[in-house]
């Protein structure tokens, strides 16, 4: 997708933005404390429904605003002639969206729209955070190729909800049984959903890790599924963890325990990359997705937003990534200090933008 149009009212420092972006690089470059990352935080907010720095209610709202507005314009490589709009109006407790001029009643109908990857300093959290957050990056994937998905997730989740409360308040087994026979009805398919699109990340991953971080070496997803799904079936786990899980009062086996990790050939883990590293791998992770997306989904690229690019990636490294990105084609939005150095060699024809104080013009 080719974002056209992205405007903004009353966000953080921000009381009116707008901007008209290029097809291809965009370059949002300002001082500290200038606004770029909240216009970052726009497109990011219409494509999952918070910002990468959390929810709209930490702080999204301009101090002294009741709410936020944004508004963006697209058009789908699959479709160019079409342009697509959603609009959003959010004071922190409560949302209006519109879709191509429709109200929507679910924040996901924007989020099942708009794709958009985001890169931003606290993305090594993907590679070394907690493990919810790498199930977000996996279902946020499925969501956007598999339609059969979020159903099963949705089932899952409540089914989930429900056998905890039960849980703490002691419930009998035959009432357990029953919400462990929902569970499982949701729990195996989701499982198999994650074990599929790993194996669909794993075939973009090799070549992308000797594009962006060849130093990493050789990489592989692995999937814990949340149970020791190799020795039994998820009915057989939970019924061997009840006693367990009446105990702590929540289900400690199943798919919402699952996790992932890329293990190196260089033996390195998780816990003893650097900081550089760990965003680096991070972000060869989020490239996979948006890559795969590109091919299985009509739409073509999501958006790509790299937030302060600079910060801890040396000049090699974003050299490496321009390149990658501007031989994609995607739409890519990054913001900086100061214009990236290792640009002048991609020979790409990026559009500026100067951000100051809370307002934004294009350059030139
Ligand atoms: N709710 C708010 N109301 C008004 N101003 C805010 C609000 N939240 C943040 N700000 C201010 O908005 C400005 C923009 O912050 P932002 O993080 O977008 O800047 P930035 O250009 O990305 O900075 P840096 O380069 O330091 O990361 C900051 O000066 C911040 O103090």
């Amino acid at each position: 997708m080719r974002v056209t149009r992205l405007e903004a009212r009353d966000l953080r420092c921000f009381d009116a933005l707008q901007i008209g972006p290029g097809p291809g690089l965009n370059l949002l470059v300002g001082g500290n404390g200038a606004g770029k990352t909240s216009v970052l935080e726009a497109l990011h907010l219409m494509a999952y429904g918070r910002s990468f720095r959390g929810r709209v209610r930490d702080g999204l709202v301009r101090r002294g605003a009741d709410a936020l507005e944004v508004f963006v314009e697209w058009e789908e490589s699959g479709d160019p002639g079409r342009v697509r709009k959603a609009g959003l109006r959010h004071t922190g407790q409560a949302w209006v969206g519109k879709l191509d001029g429709t109200s929507v009643d679910q924040l996901s109908q924007l989020c099942a729209v708009l794709e958009v990857v985001s890169f931003e300093p606290g993305s090594h959290a993907l590679i070394d955070g907690s493990s919810e957050i790498r199930r977000r990056y996996l279902d946020w994937g499925l969501f956007h190729v598999e339609p059969d998905f979020f159903p099963v997730w949705r089932k899952y989740s409540r089914a989930l909800r429900q056998r905890n409360a039960l849980l703490k308040a002691q419930g009998g087994d035959r009432q357990l049984d029953s919400w462990d026979a929902e569970l499982v009805e949701a729990g195996e398919p989701l499982s198999r959903y994650r074990q599929g699109y790993i194996d669909r990340l794993q075939q973009e991953l090799p070549a992308l890790v000797s594009t962006l971080a060849p130093s990493l070496g050789q990489a592989e997803y692995r999937l814990h599924p949340g149970w020791k799904q190799a020795d039994l079936p998820l009915a057989d786990a939970l019924l061997l963890a009840r006693d367990r899980d009446r105990a702590v009062g929540h289900t400690t086996v199943g798919p919402h325990r699952a996790d992932w990790q890329v293990s190196l050939a260089s033996g390195a883990s998780h816990d003893t990359l650097s900081r550089g590293q760990a965003k680096l791998l991070a972000l060869t992770c989020l490239m996979a997705q948006a890559q795969a997306l590109a091919a299985d989904v009509a739409g073509g690229w999501p958006v790509v937003v790299l937030d302060d690019l600079a910060s801890e990636l040396d000049q090699a490294h974003q050299q490496r990534v321009l390149n990658y990105l501007t031989g994609t084609g995607a739409q890519v939005f990054i913001s900086g200090t100061e214009l990236p150095r290792a640009l002048s060699e991609t020979g790409a024809q990026p559009k500026v933008f100067h951000v100051e104080h809370g307002r934004l013009e294009a350059a030139g």
